[in-house]
């Protein structure tokens, strides 16, 4: 009995964590194309305050995948139900936006790392990023039974048109861009003492220069994605958000997302996914400085 409260309440902080993740995500300014606390950013239908409730009321979603984690004996099981979690939320998501697209990716990213890190607590394993990313990816390599052959949304789509991975592939793959670009750019960036919303968006930067994001992929096409990995490239290559060259080159980013009518929301979600993992190693230490 004191078992179940107790793994209950370790799904809700691991909820709140991400909840957590999301705001800071959606709050970190400026980003180019993106929603954030100035402006919509490329966007028509989303805004900084859609974009918090949505996230709010996904917490008890994401709590869900993580109690589903901590009590799961059998993976095949687990995937099944995180799959059924997931499309529930959608659903949810899509009826307290009146139909906007504001976190799917998220709920499928942060949906298998929470459930990742829930799993690894509940056995005592080990909460290291590297190992929360592997184990998600493991439960996302998994069929998933209940989903539709095909979801004829824009980043299937996209990933049949120019023949890239997108959601899908980087979440089976371990979601390598979260631990090989996000993570490190961010430790990178706070060791030099850069402040924590310039580590963000050097982390956010790391992360565009190379996804290949069906975001940018559906509404600008190859030009798009490549003119935003290049642009996001500049600003690391003069120093980071933090320079003064850097700074020139991340205004002149956001020109080009916001000129081409596009906005990396796959790159922002693996943000969210980076300052969630990051947050389950160091604490909840890092505010929005
Ligand atoms: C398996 C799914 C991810 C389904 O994906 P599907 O291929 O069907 O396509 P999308 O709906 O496009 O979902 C993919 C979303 O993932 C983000 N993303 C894009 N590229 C990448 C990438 N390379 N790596 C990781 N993530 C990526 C992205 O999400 C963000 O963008 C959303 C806004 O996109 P869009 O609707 O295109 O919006 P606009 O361009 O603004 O549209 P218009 O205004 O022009 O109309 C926003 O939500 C961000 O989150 C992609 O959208 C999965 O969804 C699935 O199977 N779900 C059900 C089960 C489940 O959730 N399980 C979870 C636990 S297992
Ligand atoms: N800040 C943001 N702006 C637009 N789309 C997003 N998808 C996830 N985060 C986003």
């Amino acid at each position: 009995m004191t078992m179940t409260v107790s793994v209950r309440e370790r799904s809700a902080a691991l909820g709140r964590q991400v909840l957590q993740a999301l705001l800071d995500e959606v709050t970190l300014t400026p980003k180019p194309g993106l929603v954030d606390l100035r402006s919509r950013g490329a966007h028509t239908d989303l805004n900084w305050a859609l974009m918090c409730h949505s996230a709010c009321v996904l917490q008890p979603v994401f709590a869900a995948m993580a109690d589903a984690g901590a009590q799961s004996e059998d993976d095949d099981q687990l995937r099944q139900r995180i799959g059924a979690i997931g499309r529930n939320g959608e659903a949810l998501m899509l009826a307290a936006t009146g139909g906007v697209n504001t976190h799917r990716g998220a709920i499928w990213a942060l949906g298998l790392l929470v459930t990742a890190a829930a799993q690894q607590g509940a056995r005592g394993a080990s909460l290291a990023p590297t190992a929360v990313a592997a184990r998600a990816g493991a439960l996302a390599r998994l069929h998933d039974r209940g989903a539709p052959g095909a979801t004829g949304n824009k980043g299937e789509l996209a990933c049949r048109q120019y023949q890239v991975d997108g959601a899908r592939g980087q979440a089976r793959a371990g979601f390598p861009l979260v631990t090989g670009a996000g993570l490190p750019a961010l430790h990178a960036s706070r060791a030099r003492g850069d402040n924590e919303t310039t580590a963000r968006l050097n982390a956010l930067l790391a992360i565009v220069s190379q996804l290949d994001d069906t975001c940018l992929l559906s509404r600008g096409g190859e030009s798009a994605l490549l003119a935003l990995q290049e642009g996001a490239a500049r600003v690391l290559a003069a120093g980071g958000a933090a320079t003064a060259d850097g700074a020139k080159a991340l205004l002149a980013l956001e020109a080009v997302a916001l000129a081409r009518g596009v906005s990396p929301g796959g790159a922002a979600d693996l943000l969210a996914a980076t300052l969630f993992l990051d947050r389950l190693t160091q604490g909840e230490a890092h505010g929005n400085a």
